[in-house]
């Protein structure tokens, strides 16, 4: 425990895969499982679960698990990889030496630093040397931030996708709106991709849906009526949103 009361533990599930317990002084908590680098909990002061998971997940590599915070990288939806990439499929390790990040990222928090770097395995379907950093850290007021930071370790460019593809737990699909994408275009992937505009207030949802919004605002809210449940979404860094994933960075509040 830091001077702050922020805690952080260390354990293993079920299938001996280690996952790290991050607790803040007020009772809130999040579980992140290093298959995957994913965040699988993120409970509030009063022990309420903010993530869904799937009751049908599986919790063993090379399965991605279906809930909490999966990391789509390097390729986002389809491709020439699997869909979503192998970030999420990776055991990760704990980089206990990560480069700096501003102070407030660290202060008053409970955090953990991830890295994943390719095995010989992954560089032979994606020929990139990376470093992927991930930071997930509590704060003291129960909110969530994940800061992603890759890195190229030689001098051949590479592109990429990325996305936290969360999985929010809400009470019925039909109680929910989203606002902050008014007026944006999307990909729809109900549609081979094809490009709309969104044309209402908000976001309601009466069949699937399945986008990609483009160059959206830095702040989304998701509100969950019946739930009487806001969870506002905070992004920086890059530009778009999909249906449920946020790009780059993401900060969560819960009100
Ligand atoms: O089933 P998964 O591989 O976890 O993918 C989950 C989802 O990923 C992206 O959001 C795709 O656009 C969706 O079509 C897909 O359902």
């Amino acid at each position: 425990m830091n001077p702050s009361g922020a805690a952080v533990e260390f354990s293993k599930d079920k299938n001996g895969i280690d996952q790290v317990h991050l607790h803040n002084p007020r009772g809130a908590s999040v579980r992140v499982s290093l298959h995957g680098g994913q965040v699988l909990s993120w409970k509030t002061e009063r022990g309420e679960e903010l993530l869904f998971t799937s009751s049908k997940a599986i919790f063993k590599p090379p399965k991605a698990v279906r809930g909490g915070i999966p990391i789509c990288f390097p390729q986002v939806g389809t491709g020439s990889l699997d869909q979503n990439g192998f970030a999420r499929n990776r055991i990760w390790a704990i980089d206990n030496d990560p480069p700096p990040l501003h102070p407030n990222d660290s202060n008053g928090k409970a955090y953990i630093d991830l890295l994943l770097k390719p095995s010989d395995d992954d560089l032979k379907i994606w020929p990139h040397s990376f470093e992927f950093r991930l930071r997930v850290s509590l704060a003291a007021e129960g909110h969530l931030t994940l800061i992603s930071r890759i890195r190229n370790i030689n001098s051949k460019p590479f592109s990429f996708s990325f996305a936290f593809h969360t999985y929010f737990s809400i009470s019925d699909i039909s109680e929910v709106r989203v606002e902050g994408l008014e007026t944006l275009d999307y990909l729809d992937n109900l549609c081979q991709k094809e490009r709309f505009t969104e044309q209402g207030d908000a976001l309601t949802f009466e069949s699937e849906v399945d986008r990609a919004y483009l160059k959206s605002s830095d702040v989304i809210a998701v509100f969950d009526h019946e739930k009487k449940r806001t969870f506002t979404v905070r992004k920086e860094g890059l530009p778009d949103v999909g249906k449920n994933h946020v790009l780059l960075r993401l900060v969560t509040k819960q009100t």
